[in-house]
């Protein structure tokens, strides 16, 4: 099943391309840049990825992006994880970046947009890999710098697929950011949003009203609302769900009570996800390997999965027809 797993065309939705950073890379990225860092060894930094919420792992998420610098770094940081997503079985990537924190240590905003263009074109020559660009607000910092971003960054808007929202969900529900998305909406720029991962149901139903999504990232609170099921099921909203994720952040306590089965019996339209691999446990092998240990899926579950990552994807139609042909034949 592993080896059928790894060859299974894989599309990732839902991937921060911040949390590919693999303690090997941080350190050198910091040595290169003359970052202190508050660990001595790499094993030191991966001990202390023992997380008790999203707030937790938010915290050393920022701190460990901060070794990024230049357009080389997010080069190399993006290929990193590309090599990686190959060896998974990936096809497609869409990768979310969060402006704001590299922004805030006073990069331009070419550089992050440069750098991981330029992973995106080779990923594309080397691998076969397509992709797609999503840039993410974060929701813990006011709307009005989200708003500033959004205006700041117009010169990189035709090659964005969507904007986002995400880090500390709690407290920052999705109608605090109307005006922001509704400007994008204006601008012609798709729109997701992190929603129902820590975060209560009427999130998932404020991303959608207030903020005009075509994606729910996570949206696994989901089931605590019967009537937003059965409005998330008629209008088939995607839910990009991280698996591992949840299960590190404590939104379940094993992915054995993971909520994906119950997701799936409503007839959602749900795909899996790594969200933030080097953090998590790895990458999209990973989560589907364990998926399939805690819930003994068969083949047609896992590829009604991947047929909805690619029905979803931002991805020209041809493409898609054809990975479709390949998932069916697999
Ligand atoms: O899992 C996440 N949730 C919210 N924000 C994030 N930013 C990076 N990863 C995450
Ligand atoms: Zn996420």
């Amino acid at each position: 099943m592993k080896t059928w797993l790894k060859a299974l065309p894989k599309a990732e939705l839902h991937l921060h391309i911040e949390g590919t950073l693999e303690p090997e890379l941080m350190f050198e990225l910091a040595a290169r840049n003359g970052v202190t860092l508050p660990y001595a060894s790499i094993d030191e930094v991966r001990a202390a990825y023992e997380f008790s919420n999203l707030q937790s792992f938010l915290d050393l998420y920022y701190q460990g992006m901060a070794v990024l610098h230049t357009e080389q770094d997010f080069f190399e940081l993006a290929m990193a994880y590309f090599d990686r997503a190959h060896a998974d079985g990936v096809v497609h990537v869409e990768l979310s970046f969060d402006p704001q924190p590299h922004l805030l240590r006073g990069l331009e905003p070419s550089v992050p947009f440069e750098g991981l263009e330029r992973a995106m074109r080779e990923a594309e020559q080397r691998y076969d890999i397509s992709s797609a660009l999503i840039m993410s607000f974060v929701r813990d910092r006011s709307a009005e710098e989200a708003m500033t971003v959004l205006e700041q960054t117009r010169a990189w808007h035709h090659r964005l697929a969507a904007i986002g929202l995400d880090s500390a969900e709690l407290g920052n529900p999705p109608e605090k950011f109307a005006a922001v998305f509704e400007r994008a909406r204006e601008l012609g720029i798709p729109r997701l949003a992190h929603a129902g991962e820590e975060g209560p149901a009427t999130y998932i139903s404020g991303a959608m009203d207030a903020l005009g999504v075509c994606r729910i990232d996570h949206g696994v609170r989901c089931l605590e609302d019967p009537a937003l099921v059965e409005r998330l099921k008629s209008e088939q909203m995607p839910l990009t769900v991280c698996p591992l994720s949840n299960v590190y952040l404590k939104v379940v306590e094993r992915l054995e009570n993971h909520p994906l089965p119950g997701l799936l019996e409503q007839g959602l339209k749900v795909t899996l996800n790594s969200d933030d691999p080097a953090y998590f446990g790895g990458g999209m092998l990973n989560n589907f390997i364990a998926c399939h240990d805690a819930f003994g899926w068969d083949q047609a579950t896992f590829r009604q999965l991947a047929r909805n990552a690619l029905e979803e994807a931002f991805m020209n139609d041809e493409r898609r027809s054809r990975l479709l042909s390949a998932v069916a034949n697999c």
